[in-house]
C-alpha cells in the first residue's frame, strides 16, 4: 500500500475525529478546555505524529480515541470500510505498566489470562512478538531485571499481542534516554514496516516526529486545536542519516516555527 501523504479519502480512513472537543470538570468545581474543535482524518497504514505544547490535550486525544475517556462533544469514527469496535486499538503509554510480579512473557499473556485464552497459538504469538522486538532471551526475566528500553519493549509486545488495527502511542519513548530512544524508534519502524498498522504517535520531540512520521499534526497551546498538519516527504525506508539530510532538517524548522508562532500568539 502506497503510503498517502495527503489527507486520506473516507475508503483509506482509519479513525475520523470530527470537531471533538474536552472540557474537564476539575475537582474544585472549575472546568478547563482541553481540546478546541479537533477533526482530523488518519488513513489506513499510515504512521500519523502529534507534537504540541505540555498540557494541549495530546494524551487526552488518545484516551478519546482509546475509549478511556469521554469527549464533551464531537466524533470518532473508525473508517467507512470496517466494522472497527474498540479491541481493534492497542494503547501504549509513556511507562509501561508492567506487572513485576510476571515474567515478560507472563505480561504479554497477561489479557489473553484474563480472556481464558490458554492455547498454543496465543502463547505461540507471544514468543515471535518477543522475537521481533529482541526479547526472546529474556521471556523468563522479570521486569525489573531489564532495562528501561526493554520494559517499553515489552509494553510495546502486550499492545500487539491482539493483533490490533491500529496503535495508539503516547510517548512511548519519553523516559528513555536518547540513543536508546533513536533505536527504539528505528526498531519501531521495522515492525510498522512488516505489517503497516495504522500509527498515531505522541511525542514531544519534533526530530523524532519528523523520523518516524508520514504526517505530523501540530497543535496549539490549550485550548489545543489543530495548527496545521505537515506531511513529511522522506523516502522510506527511514534510516538515523535521514536526521542529517537538508530536507529532515526544513520539516523539523517548518513544525518548530509553527510551534513558536502558536506559542507566541497565545
Ligand atoms: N482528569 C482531568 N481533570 C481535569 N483536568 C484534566 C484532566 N486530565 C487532563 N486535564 C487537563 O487537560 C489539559 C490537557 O491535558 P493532557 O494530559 O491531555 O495534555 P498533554 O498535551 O498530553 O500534556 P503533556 O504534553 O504535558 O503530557 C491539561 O491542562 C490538564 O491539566
Amino acid at each position: 500500500m502506497p503510503t498517502p501523504l495527503h489527507a486520506p479519502t473516507d475508503q483509506e480512513c482509519a479513525i475520523r475525529l470530527d470537531s471533538l472537543s474536552m472540557r474537564y470538570t476539575t475537582k474544585s468545581g472549575g472546568t478547563v478546555q482541553a481540546l478546541d474543535d479537533v477533526s482530523l482524518t488518519v488513513g489506513e497504514g499510515e504512521f500519523v505524529a502529534i507534537v504540541g505544547p505540555s498540557g494541549c490535550g495530546k494524551s487526552t486525544l488518545l484516551r478519546i480515541i482509546m475509549g478511556l475517556t469521554r469527549q464533551t462533544s464531537g466524533n470518532v469514527d473508525f473508517g467507512v470500510s470496517a466494522e472497527t469496535h474498540r479491541n481493534q486499538l492497542g494503547m501504549v503509554f509513556q511507562q509501561p505498566l508492567l506487572l513485576p510480579w510476571r515474567t515478560v512473557l507472563k505480561n504479554l499473556l497477561l489479557s489473553p489470562d484474563l480472556h481464558g485464552q490458554k492455547d498454543a497459538a496465543t502463547l505461540d504469538r507471544a514468543r515471535t512478538l518477543l522475537g521481533m522486538l529482541g526479547l526472546e532471551e529474556f521471556s523468563e526475566r522479570y521486569p525489573n531485571e531489564l532495562s528501561g528500553g526493554m520494559q517499553q519493549r515489552v509494553g510495546i509486545g502486550r499492545a500487539l499481542m491482539h493483533d490490533p488495527r491500529i496503535l495508539l502511542m503516547d510517548e512511548p519513548f519519553g523516559a528513555l534516554d536518547a540513543m536508546t530512544r533513536d533505536q527504539m524508534g528505528l526498531d519501531l519502524l521495522d515492525i510498522w514496516g512488516q505489517d503497516r498498522k495504522t500509527v498515531l504517535f505522541v511525542t514531544h520531540s519534533i526530530p523524532e516526529a519528523v523520523l518516524l512520521a508520514d504526517r505530523v499534526v501540530v497543535m496549539t497551546p490549550r485550548p489545543g486545536r489543530l495548527a496545521d498538519v505537515v506531511s513529511v516527504p522522506l523516502p522510506r525506508p527511514r534510516r538515523l542519516e535521514n536526521i542529517n539530510t537538508t530536507e529532515f532538517g526544513e520539516v523539523v524548522m517548518r513544525i518548530r516555527k509553527l510551534l513558536d508562532s502558536e506559542h507566541s500568539a497565545h
